[in-house]
């Protein structure tokens, strides 16, 4: 039976990477393999283990195919290795760490997707950003900005959302995911 897509959303600073590194080894045990992106951001900037790579390298990779799912956004490109698609082809369970705005694109390429949509209190999510301090106050500034265009897009109500709020502790966001996870029905 072919491997489930479980596709993890949320604003920036919401806490995704934070998640997959605290549940890596708890998913790793349940036979879930996390993808490792390919970013156009410098290698040097803090926070996720991606690949960076330059413009021109993510273009020619694109070209190649390389990509099972990429998108633009917040001036970056990212994509997702099609190397997932033998992963779920043979039965492992696989997490991205996705974007909003590419959901319906991603839901098109795979119907079965389960999509968990991380939460937080903006004002958290604000203080978070910052003390992080990955991005200049006017890129923050500019990433807050971005969740008014997915509010009304987004259905937190929509039964088929697996919604975690991450405004508490990091180990009680992780013990329930792996709950939700445990308990859903496998995908088709
Ligand atoms: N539950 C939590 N409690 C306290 N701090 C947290 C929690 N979750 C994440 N953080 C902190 O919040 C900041 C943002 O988290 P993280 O980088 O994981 O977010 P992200 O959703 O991956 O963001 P982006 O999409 O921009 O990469 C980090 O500094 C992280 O340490
Ligand atoms: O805003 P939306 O479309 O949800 O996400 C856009 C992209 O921004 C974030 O990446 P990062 O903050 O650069 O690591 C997400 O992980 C996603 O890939």
């Amino acid at each position: 039976m072919a491997g489930r897509l479980i596709y993890l959303i949320g604003p920036s600073g919401s806490g995704k990477d934070s998640l997959l590194d605290a549940a890596r080894e708890a998913l790793a045990a349940r036979d879930c393999r996390i993808v490792r992106r390919v970013i156009t951001r410098s290698a040097e900037a803090k926070g996720e283990a991606a690949q960076a790579v330059s413009v021109e390298g993510f273009e020619a990779l694109q070209a190649q195919g390389a990509f099972a799912l990429s998108w633009s956004a917040n001036g970056l490109h990212y994509g997702i290795p099609k190397e997932i698609d033998q992963w779920l082809a043979d039965g492992h369970d696989v997490l991205v760490n996705g974007s909003r705005g590419h959901l319906p694109q991603a839901r098109l390429r795979y119907p079965s997707l389960w999509v968990v949509l991380l939460t937080v209190d903006q004002g958290v999510l604000r203080e978070r950003l910052l003390s992080r301090a990955r991005e200049s106050a006017e890129d923050i500034e500019t990433r807050l900005a971005r969740n008014a265009q997915f509010a009304d897009d987004l259905q937190v109500s929509d039964p088929s959302l697996i919604v975690l709020d991450n405004s508490g502790a990091l180990e009680q966001t992780v013990a329930r995911l792996l709950q939700r996870l445990e308990r859903a029905p496998a995908c088709a």
